[in-house]
């Protein structure tokens, strides 16, 4: 994370000139260019009345799931392990990947299969032999209802859909070679836990505080880190909070096992595309030591910048930050410079997950904005996050 983000969209304070050198050595537009595009555009945050750098003329919104004919494939649909009619962007993204006629993938509801879809029902080796089928795409015989057939009588029926599922790694894409994004990877109980988790560390000792500079401008967001406390002023790592000495609580076992989970998972997805055998060249495998979690209110944001304050070792190796999302969804933006009018933008919702290691590690990336009202109602309900948004990135140091 680079102070220059924080600085240019956050603060209307001046930039000592050893900020402002550091930046401009690595090829970051220091505050004196943000005033520049300030002026030049005219764009001006009516809070704070500082310069702002987002460009409107990108959305990626439309653009997330284009639609894309099913054919020719072998599809193993699951049923009835979770409620959301995810289908159609299962299938389409099945077709960016151009994975193999003999893929299968999965997916949770077949309300919205098309006509074409799910012919001739075989039997599968599944969980629950009365939920799931498994079907060929073969323009033959009729779709199979879960309903009417194949309930067994003496096995009790489960009136609630199980959210209980194994995500099918194969559903990610690629954005670039080393940067891997899952949408919907994080189930909602799971969602919940993390809220709580990062709740309980966060009223306790070194958790969530406002960072500021010295000459008080405030970012406009929440900050606790995990394993390793970083300095947004400094730039610098440790392993005592720097403006209270308190010790950075450590990272929870199971935000360890999620990020092992997501690497996996972005091997099998890596393996398959760009068919390779040699995964970890594309995107090293890390077990994080340090964890920078942000919570957004509604009207936070990131400036463009890049994770590159970790040690040299591991940027040279590219171990990669791993970004879980959670609560209002953002527009993301990444891009190879700093410059918001040629970034390629991205819908992060709740449970996404985005990974960029690799020849993708430096990549510029920032958060345009949160959209208000986005949050999965159950995970407010569950956990009565305040609106906005909360975003872990692991990474090691
Ligand atoms: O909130 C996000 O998605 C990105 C956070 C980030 O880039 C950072 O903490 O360095
Ligand atoms: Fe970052």
């Amino acid at each position: 994370m680079q102070l220059g983000a924080y600085r240019t969209t956050l603060t209307a304070a001046p930039l000592s000139s050893v900020f402002r050198g550091k930046m401009m050595n690595r090829g970051i537009k220091s505050r004196a260019d943000g005033n520049s595009v300030n002026s030049k555009n005219n764009l001006t945050d009516h809070e704070s009345g500082q310069p702002q750098v987002w460009s409107t003329s990108k959305s990626g919104y439309e653009e997330e799931f284009p639609s894309l004919s099913v054919s020719n494939r072998r599809t193993r649909i699951d049923l009835g392990t979770h409620c959301q009619p995810k289908w159609r962007k299962v299938v389409d993204n099945v077709d960016k990947l151009q994975i193999e006629p003999s893929t299968s993938i999965s997916h949770q509801d077949d309300t919205f299969l098309p006509t074409s879809f799910g012919k001739k029902p075989l039997p599968s080796s599944s969980r629950n032999p009365m939920l799931r089928q498994t079907y060929h795409e073969n323009g033959e015989g009729k779709r199979r209802s879960t309903f009417s057939k194949g309930t067994a009588i003496d096995e009790p029926f489960d009136i609630c859909i199980s959210e209980a599922r194994e995500y099918n790694p194969l559903t990610g894409q690629v954005l670039r070679p080393g940067m891997v994004l899952f949408k919907n990877y994080i189930p909602l109980s799971e969602q919940v836990k993390i809220v709580n988790r990062c709740r309980e560390l966060g009223c306790g000792p070194g958790g969530f505080y406002r960072p500021g500079y010295d000459d008080g401008a405030k970012l406009r967001l929440y900050m606790m880190c995990l394993g390793l406390d970083w300095n947004p002023q400094t730039r610098k790592y440790g392993e005592r909070r720097h403006h209270d000495q308190v010790a950075a609580p450590g990272i929870p076992h199971e935000f360890t096992s999620l990020v092992r989970r997501v690497l996996d998972d972005s091997h099998t997805l890596i393996k398959r595309v760009l068919k390779t055998e040699n995964v970890e060249d594309v995107l090293p495998a890390i077990s994080p030591d340090l964890c920078i979690v942000n919570f957004y209110t509604t009207n936070g944001r990131l400036g463009l910048h890049q994770d590159t304050d970790e040690s040299p070792d591991s940027l040279l190796k590219g171990f990669p930050v791993v970004s879980v999302s959670i609560g209002d969804s953002a527009e993301f933006l990444y891009g190879d410079q700093r410059d918001v009018g040629k970034a390629e933008s991205v819908l992060l919702k709740s449970g996404d997950v985005l990974i960029f290691g690799g020849e993708s590690r430096r990549i510029f990336h920032g958060v345009k904005t949160i959209i208000p009202d986005t949050a999965p109602h159950a995970l407010l309900d569950a956990t009565k996050l305040r609106p906005g948004r909360l975003n872990l990135t692991f990474r090691k140091y």
